[in-house]
């Protein structure tokens, strides 16, 4: 059977255990799942616990369901890397073996030179930071002298921060428009530039959302450009739309929060459509897993936990929902980075007669198997589909 709509909803961060490999990423004993199972009680999840949840993995304390009403399991990611970039478009389709380059010691002189004397302003920070750790350090330096904040992270990133009363947004992207100019260059080379605006007095600044990414392309078509091809609607829901460029995708809508992204899942979930609907949401990752807060996380996940009866009755009866993650972000692991993990593949349909175990799955392209296989899209990937599995 074909299913008519395929929603994917991506919990970014959402990872569950380390995989094999987890030492080569300095990860090893990553759980964010289950390490928020553990920390925070209670941790109310009975929706995504009936899907079967605690049946991929053991979770804390956690007794599996007996009676699942979804198929489960998880899946392992072959690319080099940890990051969502490289999670997503693993998830539709693509292996990437060369990682994107980082800087862990900043950006070289010779980078910093060209955007300054391009920008007219100076740069403070150049190194890896935390977001709102570098605006409490640098904040009050950049409001005095009108410098540049640049600043990365264990990802391929070059962030630009700028308060918003001294460097106008339209500056800061235009800043950032050059830095992605200067960044194409091989040695320089970020698959993200991003824009980090931010508001308020010292010891108290708050980042806005006018944050803006410019991401590289996807170096091949991923399965998002076989559906549009073909001339099925690809809607993208949150940073989808940054993460691929734009690539693939007939229709996006850019959201403010969980609960804004859960709410345009929902409308677009019972719309009228034949294709793919692909939804993010960040927060997970950006206000819990970076910020290292197991009981936001927690409550995170509660809030989104809840939403899923809403979800799911939005669904016709040839719709299929499968809920995922692009990595892991243990909000108790050392540092503030992601974490090297495998991530949860949760099925859902009205349709369906049976549940079950997915067997482990050796790459996330096995989703965008999965799903080129429903729509007969011929998409060639290294991925297998497990659609045969779901019935
Ligand atoms: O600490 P903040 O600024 O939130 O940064 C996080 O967000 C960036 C992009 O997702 C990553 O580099 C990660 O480190
Ligand atoms: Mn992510
Ligand atoms: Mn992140």
């Amino acid at each position: 059977m074909a299913y008519r709509k395929v929603t994917v909803i991506v919990l970014d961060s959402v990872g569950i255990g380390e995989m094999p490999d987890a030492a080569d990423y300095g990860d090893l004993g990553a759980h964010t799942l289950g390490h928020i199972a553990e920390r925070v009680h209670p941790l109310e999840l009975p929706h995504l616990r009936k899907l079967g949840l605690g049946n991929i993995a053991r979770l804390a304390d956690w007794e599996p369901e007996s009676s699942p009403t979804g198929y489960y399991g998880k899946m392992a990611e072959v690319s080099v890397g940890k990051d969502t970039m490289t999670g997503h478009w693993e998830l539709m389709g693509l292996r990437i073996d060369t990682p994107f380059r980082t800087f862990p010691d900043g950006f070289p002189a010779e980078l910093l030179r060209q955007f300054e004397e391009l920008t007219g302003r100076r740069v403070i920070g150049n190194k890896p930071a935390s977001g709102t750790e570098i605006l409490d350090e640098l904040g009050e330096e950049q409001m005095k002298t009108g410098a540049w904040i640049v600043y990365t992270s264990a990802d391929s990133v070059f962030q630009l921060a700028a308060h918003e009363d001294v460097i106008p947004l339209e500056e800061l992207y235009e800043g950032c428009r050059i830095a992605r100019r200067l960044t194409m260059k091989d040695e320089f080379s970020v698959g993200r530039v991003i824009a980090r605006p931010y508001v308020g007095s010292p010891g108290a600044f708050k980042r806005t959302s006018n944050r803006h990414d410019y991401a590289v392309k996807p170096p091949r078509q991923t399965v998002l450009d076989a559906l549009k091809n073909k001339g099925l609607e690809v809607v993208a829901v949150g940073k989808i739309n940054d993460i691929f460029s734009g690539e693939g995708i007939s229709r996006a809508i850019p959201t403010k929060s969980n609960a804004d992204g859960i709410a345009v899942t929902a409308k677009e979930m019972a719309a009228d459509f034949q294709g793919l609907l692909f939804t993010n949401l960040v927060d997970f990752d950006s206000l819990y897993g970076h910020r290292r807060d197991p009981e936001g996380y927690g409550r995170a996940l509660e809030e989104f936990d809840r939403s899923l009866p809403d979800l799911m009755a939005a669904m016709g009866d040839n719709d299929l929902l499968l809920v995922t993650a692009d990595h892991g972000n243990d909000p108790i692991h050392a540092g503030t980075d992601h974490t090297r993990e495998y991530v949860p593949i949760l099925a859902w349909s009205p349709g369906f007669s049976g549940t079950g175990r997915i067997e482990d799955r050796t790459t996330f392209a096995d989703l965008a198997a999965t799903i080129s296989d429903n729509f007969g899209a011929g998409y060639a990937t290294h991925g297998n589909s497990f659609l045969a599995l779901l019935k």
